[in-house]
């Protein structure tokens, strides 16, 4: 028989002979016939994707008495799972979960079965291999932690997004109200002021009405992430459940601080909340405020609508977040109807010649009197680059800093349109990029905060860390945080989402652009490249 090994970074497939030369590093543990690894060993990519091979699981039957599984699966079933507490404190005592006594939960079918998992990929067919899976999140029949000896830290990092106080607000409450915990710290501007200033204390009473206002009730920064000052200060505090609520640099930073936790075989559950605007983060379905963020960029929109349509010629350009992925400026031009164009870094453009935009932009003022270009901050940055000779700016994290394209092309637009084509165009110019990032959240996304904040604080107190939360395929899961770091979420132009923008807004596509054929034709042969691998 052979079983699937896993690991917080990887996992891999192998044949059960192969375990003996491992075992000294693993411990095994799951009642799922998986072997969980106890150590941050590492495989190559190529030797985790071979070995996916030809792997089949004959589950076991569960130690706690949940159900017992003993079908055999002659398919390939992978738990990409996350590190716990006992992985490197294997003497840990566990706990009832105080959730039994709750009255909240006493109808519920409370708790999570150690066997529940997501699929990561939920479209199959019917002979392909089951593939990775994460672990459901939720509440747990034991925790590993007594209410009165929490001590919790929240902290969040980069950039703004609607939504972040709703999360601080649920974890603390979640914490308080399900848990009983008392003693909860925020630590304020970002991962510097673990080191840097004095903690808040955080209470139901003290949060109970910050979710109404935009911004981090506990301020951020980038920057200034010291792992080693950062768990140093962790243990002078006595802190054991560290919340970490950011973006994907901020989960790098939650990585480094779980491993040396690890190494320092302390007893804290670092939990990552991912968060950004941008909804760039992989694996998840989507990131908390990115629905907000689009609600609210559709009143840029309509007011730039509202203006062209009024004039002569009109061109309103609206330009919105998203640095290296164009999602906000795609949903935002799939839900308005009112966008003649949408630019996203993904997807190069050109202005000039057949096909460019500048013919574009004629075409639609004859047809229409007006025009509405949607854009994403970080699209046609290599133009911009070339016409401003600007330097290679960075921010305090290291991320490039964005020239303004919104700018350019609105100057680009008005010479062409005044110099060479000798016509008069009406430009409006609306860029109202931090006004959608600093709102309070919408209905939708305040649930999902409370989802996310919830499953968060179960994953912390049933002894689980270096974990991120999010849904997959609309299930909330624990993802070890290598997983939603090593990539970046981007719009696919392969993908039927951006087939479906070209076909609201019949825009030119540029393919003729020798850039944009080099992406396609890269996206095409990395899928290619997948579908092989998953149908290994
Ligand atoms: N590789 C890394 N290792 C450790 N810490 C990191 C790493 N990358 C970034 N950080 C830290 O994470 C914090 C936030 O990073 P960054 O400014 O890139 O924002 P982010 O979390 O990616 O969010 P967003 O991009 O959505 O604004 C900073 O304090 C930064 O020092
Ligand atoms: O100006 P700031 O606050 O550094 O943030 C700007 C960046 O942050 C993001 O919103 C991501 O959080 C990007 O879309 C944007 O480029
Ligand atoms: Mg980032």
């Amino acid at each position: 028989m052979e079983i699937a090994l896993t690991s917080a970074t990887h996992s891999l497939s192998l044949p059960r002979n192969s375990v003996p030369s491992l075992s000294s590093k693993f411990t095994p543990v799951s009642s799922f016939g998986f072997v969980k690894f106890a150590t941050t060993t590492k495989f190559s990519l190529r030797s985790q994707l071979i070995s996916r091979q030809n792997c089949s699981i004959k589950d076991q039957a569960s130690t706690d008495g949940a159900a017992n599984v003993t079908e055999e699966h002659n398919d390939d079933f992978i738990l990409e799972d996350v590190p716990h507490l006992t992985d490197f404190l294997p003497d840990l005592p566990s706990y009832p979960n105080p959730l039994k006594k709750s009255q909240a939960y006493a109808v519920v079918k409370t708790f999570v079965s150690p066997e529940d998992v997501v699929a990561q990929k939920i479209v199959v067919q019917k002979d392909s291999p089951r593939g990775i899976h994460f672990r459901r999140a939720g509440p747990r029949e034991k925790v590993y932690f007594k209410s009165e000896e929490v001590r919790a830290c929240i902290v969040t990092c980069g950039g703004l997004c609607p939504g972040i106080n709703t999360v601080i607000r649920e974890i603390v409450c979640g914490l308080s109200n399900m848990y009983g915990v008392n003693e909860i710290l925020g630590i304020q501007g970002g991962y510097r002021g673990f080191y840097s200033k004095n903690t808040i204390s955080l209470t139901p009473k003290s949060v109970n009405d910050i979710h109404k206002r935009g911004g981090t009730f506990l301020q951020t920064s980038r920057g200034g992430h010291d792992t080693n000052k950062i768990v140093d200060n962790i243990q002078d505090r006595g802190i054991n459940q560290v919340y970490i609520i950011g973006g994907d640099g901020t989960q790098k930073g939650a990585a480094a601080i779980s491993k040396e936790v690890e190494r320092r075989g302390l007893k804290v559950a670092v939990a990552g909340i991912p968060k950004t605007i941008d909804n760039d983060i992989a694996v998840i379905d989507k990131s908390f405020g990115f629905d907000t963020a689009v609600e609210e960029a559709q009143r840029a929109i309509n007011a730039a609508h509202v203006e062209v349509e009024s004039v002569e010629n009109g061109v309103g350009i609206v330009k919105l977040m998203g640095r290296y992925s164009g999602f906000i400026a795609m949903h935002a031009t799939l839900a308005s109807r009112d966008v003649d164009c949408c630019l996203i870094p993904e997807s190069p453009f050109y202005l000039e010649g057949q096909g460019g935009l500048f013919e574009f932009v004629e075409q639609r003022l004859k047809e229409n009197g007006h025009i509405v270009i949607v854009l994403a901050e970080g699209a046609g940055q290599e133009y911009v680059a070339q016409s401003f000779h600007a330097a290679d700016e960075k921010d305090a994290s290291g991320n490039r800093l964005l020239l303004d394209v919104g700018l350019w092309l609105t100057q680009k637009i008005k010479d062409h349109f005044t110099n060479v084509r000798k016509m008069a165009i009406n430009m409006k110019y609306i860029d109202p990029t931090y006004m959608i990032r600093a709102i309070p959240s919408n209905a939708s996304d305040n649930i999902y905060c409370t989802l996310l904040a919830q499953s968060a604080v179960h994953g912390a107190m049933a002894g689980y860390t270096g974990f991120t939360v999010g849904p997959v395929n609309s299930r909330h899961a624990y993802i070890p945080i290598s997983q939603v770091t090593e990539t970046q979420n981007t719009v696919k132009l392969t993908d039927r989402m951006w087939a479906r923008l070209l076909a609201s807004t019949n825009q030119p596509s540029f393919l003729s652009c020798d850039v944009v054929q080099e992406r396609v034709n890269k996206q095409i042969l990395d899928e290619i490249h997948d579908m092989k691998i998953t149908s290994i």
